[in-house]
């Protein structure tokens, strides 16, 4: 085994994770290893610190199928961890997928499914600063409000009992090259260029170097100050807006409606977020910008009005004091341009 000696970065991590309190002193971790340096730097620094937090730490590997080297990449993440007297568990999909959406849903199904089964309470992954940084600067040309730009968390529930960490945010790409290349990790590169991941490549290759060119050398690290103080914003606009959204309607109400004289006297940011959880709790899938920007302008509208259907077939209208769901046919009024 290649044990880096005690770094920087080793005490970088062991800060996080005590301030942050990522990942529990002797709790079962579940680490997901790509073969890449960003998973590879982690799960180097995680053995390294696991005398000091007596974790029990597993490795993970998804093999996509997709590319001709999967077997080979999955084959030499089983020989590392072997190395390392790791368990290690290699999820193979069966069906080639060949779309990154794909693959990603697959991944993190199956590593879910395995942590809740085998009892590990964390998935850990290797996200990094310039991870985050290049979400955030795609999120934006998309047109994502603070919630996408927040780009990525420290850590989330990824399904009950299990929560998915993410401790390297802090670290950059540039550094997890760095320190596999000291602690002698040969990193195995990604071939796909796809996707999620040409877009991201292109801003990885032409746009930050760029920005670090021309507006600032560490543009990395303001773009993770600002996902951070947006984190924490979206963090308290959001339990803010659940609460409203218990004070303007009742969970039990069938059909769901809201009190819009309520909604009237909250600011429109909120308004918005209120919108999305009810929306959020009624339609198929997730609403999108101008459905909500729909359900928004029933608030002020005239009585009566309503928007056109929703994914699943239910209409919003104004009665009175109320924006009511129902279903199309059981109402009758004008849609007033707002649908
Ligand atoms: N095939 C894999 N097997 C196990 N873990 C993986 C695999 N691919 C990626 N990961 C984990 O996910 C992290 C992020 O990888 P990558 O940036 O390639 O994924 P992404 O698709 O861009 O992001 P996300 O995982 O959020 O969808 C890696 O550091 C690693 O921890």
């Amino acid at each position: 085994m290649n044990t880096a000696g005690w770094t920087p970065l080793h005490a970088q991590l062991h800060r996080t994770l005590r301030q942050r309190q990522l990942l529990p002193k002797g709790s079962r971790s579940l680490v997901a290893v790509s073969g890449g340096q960003d998973s590879l730097c982690l799960v180097q620094l995680l053995l390294n610190l696991q005398p000091k937090w007596q974790w029990q730490l597993a490795i993970v590997h998804c093999n996509h199928q997709w590319r001709q080297d999967a077997t080979a990449n999955a084959d030499y993440v089983e020989q590392l961890a072997k190395d390392w007297g790791v368990p290690c568990f290699i999820a193979t999909s069966e069906e080639k997928l060949t779309s990154e959406a794909a693959a990603r849903q697959w991944r993190y199904q199956v590593m879910a499914e395995f942590a809740c089964q085998s009892g590990y309470s964390s998935l850990v992954t290797g996200h990094t600063a310039s991870d985050r940084a290049e979400t955030l600067l795609y999120n934006l040309v998309r047109g994502s409000g603070a919630d996408g730009l927040q780009a990525l968390t420290w850590q989330r529930p990824l399904v009950p009992g299990v929560m998915l960490v993410r401790p390297l945010l802090e670290v950059t790409r540039a550094e997890t090259g760095m320190f596999c290349e000291t602690a002698q990790l040969q990193v195995w590169e990604d071939s796909t260029n796809q996707d999620w991941h040409y877009a991201r490549n292109r801003i990885r290759q032409e746009l930050i170097p760029y920005l670090q060119t021309h507006f600032n050398p560490q543009v990395e690290q303001t773009l993770n100050q600002t996902a951070e103080l947006l984190r924490a914003e979206v963090e308290y606009l959001e339990a803010v807006a659940i609460e409203l959204l218990h004070q303007c309607s009742v969970e039990t109400d069938f059909p769901p409606r809201l009190d819009r004289s309520f909604l009237k006297t909250v600011p429109l940011a909120l308004q918005r977020r209120v919108m999305r959880q009810f929306l959020v709790r009624i339609l198929p899938i997730a609403p999108t910008f101008d459905q909500i920007e729909k359900l928004v302008g029933l608030i002020a509208a005239p009585n009566r009005s309503q928007t056109d259907p929703f994914p699943g077939g239910m209409i919003a209208q104004v009665d009175d004091r109320w924006i009511v769901m129902g279903e199309m046919n059981r109402t009758e009024g004008r849609s007033d341009g707002i649908g």
